[in-house]
């Protein structure tokens, strides 16, 4: 699960709860993921400035207990700012947003800023290129449901990179658009296997997931002070009628327990052995040729990978995303690794490496150092996030500007991420704080000095209306991943980490 986290504190990353997020909602799963937030849009949040006289009706959807700072917006900010800033709020940003194009939604307007990592310019220049190319398609429309392909959209991104063996760089500020499963696996921290399950398979699981999907629903977290939702529906499911009842009482998620835990379906028990079969596979072969020495990572697991569990998303429509996010690795361990596969509509995953930083602020042109790398995922691929994924990379489901409907799963993507839940990583032998909640494990991203440390907090404050506490510990780890057991360490502040 991908949880919502928000970027500028690394100690306040979100769960997507439920499942799990990151947007995080990044993520039950799962993730530190889940949301439906992303971290950078919603990072901003904390600094709680409220455009209120522009930025009303839909944006409440999203946050439902804004705080009362005002702040006065003219419509033209003036030579100098772009809105851009971190330190601008996702709420004055939105607001600049619809001072620039009034009259449309502000959610539709908040998925172009999350699209574009907070950035006011790019997601108006976007908003207005997307407007254009809709007229123009409009104008080409031969019959009902028409809807622009994926590729085209891609053609609308500033750099479209050529699906060729050449060595394509993502740069600063721009988007490199890989298709070829040899890029991926050269350019990003995954591999992908296009058309990856026998075709009635893949039919079959969609169907079944699709049945199930009609009751998932939204994801709802504590972000700062904010209640915010995310924009898919997910549900997390698990093997055992025990592991059901113990994935309710036992796991944390966001600093609160699922109630929507499902038992796996008999499509998903069946397609979680050919993923695992590939998976181990391509693990072996991407330490081989990819890492160095052809050595696994330092804290990555020797022992096989054997999913026992799956976060299931539904994105409907081509507006549901996912913020930008890293999974939650918590009940994972470090370095962990995710098989993760798309049925339904195709849509874009995209990746951006961490750029970690010296002081306490990042601005947005630091966090997209490199660029992003936009992932094609089409129905019936399976997408491996290597070890190396989570800890250095994020990565988010992007708002598309149309999609191309799927003849089964009509405006629908289904992903499923299957994950290896590992026994030393059950909240029994994890630390707990003075809440008495198990910790979250969360890894250093923001700051060089400790980028890459893993630490264990508390996490009962994401949830509306509680208060968490300052638990804070470091984590240690074996060079197989295992946990080395220390003896608790309490910080006053988990904020320097
Ligand atoms: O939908 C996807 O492909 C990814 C979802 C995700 O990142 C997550 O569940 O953590
Ligand atoms: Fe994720």
């Amino acid at each position: 699960m991908p949880p919502i986290v928000p970027p500028a504190n690394e100690g306040h990353r979100g769960l997507k709860v439920g499942y799990a997020w990151s947007f995080s909602l990044v993520s039950l799963p799962v993730n530190n993921n889940i949301i439906q937030a992303s971290e950078e849009s919603v990072s901003s949040l904390k600094s709680h400035h409220v455009a209120r006289r522009s930025c009303t009706a839909s944006m409440k959807s999203f946050l439902m207990a804004p705080k009362k700072t005002k702040r006065e917006l003219s419509p033209d900010p003036g030579p100098g700012f772009d809105g851009d800033g971190d330190d601008e709020s996702t709420e004055v940003k939105l607001a600049l947003l619809s001072s620039l194009h009034p009259g449309i939604e502000q959610e539709t307007l908040l998925d172009f800023l999350l699209a574009h990592d907070g950035s006011v310019g790019q997601a108006s220049e976007a908003f207005k290129l997307g407007k254009r190319h809709h007229q123009q398609q409009d104008r080409r429309k031969t019959g009902i449901g028409y809807q622009q392909s994926l590729k085209q959209y891609a053609t609308l991104s500033e750099d479209l990179a050529s699906p060729t063996k050449k060595k394509p760089k993502s740069k600063r500020g721009t988007t490199l658009h890989l298709y070829d499963p040899e890029d991926v696996a050269e350019q990003t921290p995954c591999t992908i296997i296009h058309n990856f399950l026998p075709a009635d398979e893949a039919n079959d699981v969609l169907r079944e997931l699709l049945d199930e999907a009609e009751s998932f629903e939204k994801m709802t977290f504590k972000l700062f002070d904010n209640v915010v939702s995310s924009p898919h529906t997910s549900s997390f499911f698990v093997e055992s009628y025990e592991e059901m009842m113990a994935q309710k009482s036992e796991y944390y998620y966001n600093g609160s327990q699922l109630t929507d835990v499902r038992r796996i379906t008999p499509h998903l028990a069946r397609v979680k052995t050919i993923v695992q079969e590939a998976v181990n596979q391509q693990i072996q072969h991407r330490i081989k040729t990819r890492y160095p020495g052809g050595k696994k990572l330092r804290h990555q697991s020797p022992s096989p990978w054997v999913p026992n569990s799956a976060f299931v998303n539904c994105y409907n429509g081509a507006q549901q995303s996912v913020g930008w996010h890293s999974d939650q690795l918590t009940y994972l361990g470090p370095r962990a690794v995710i098989g993760s596969i798309s049925l339904g509509v195709a849509r874009e995953f995209r990746v951006r490496r961490v750029v970690p930083k010296d002081g306490d602020t990042r601005t947005v042109e630091e966090s997209d150092a490199e660029g992003q790398i936009s992932i094609h995922l089409p129905h019936n691929s399976l997408l491996v996030m290597h070890a190396e994924m989570q800890e250095e990379w994020k990565h988010c489901v992007a708002p598309a500007l149309s999609i191309d409907p799927h003849p089964i799963a009509g405006n629908k993507r289904i992903n499923i991420t299957y994950r290896d839940y590992r026994q030393r990583f059950h909240p029994r032998f994890t630390p707990r704080c003075a809440c008495k909640v198990p910790c979250v494990m969360r890894v250093v991203q923001k700051k060089k000095e400790n980028f890459g440390k893993y630490f264990w907090m508390c996490h009962a404050g994401n949830v509306p209306g509680k208060e968490g506490c300052s638990f804070f510990q470091w984590a240690e780890f074996d060079d197989d991943g295992n946990p080395l057991i220390k003896e608790t360490v309490k910080y006053s502040s988990q904020r320097n980490a």
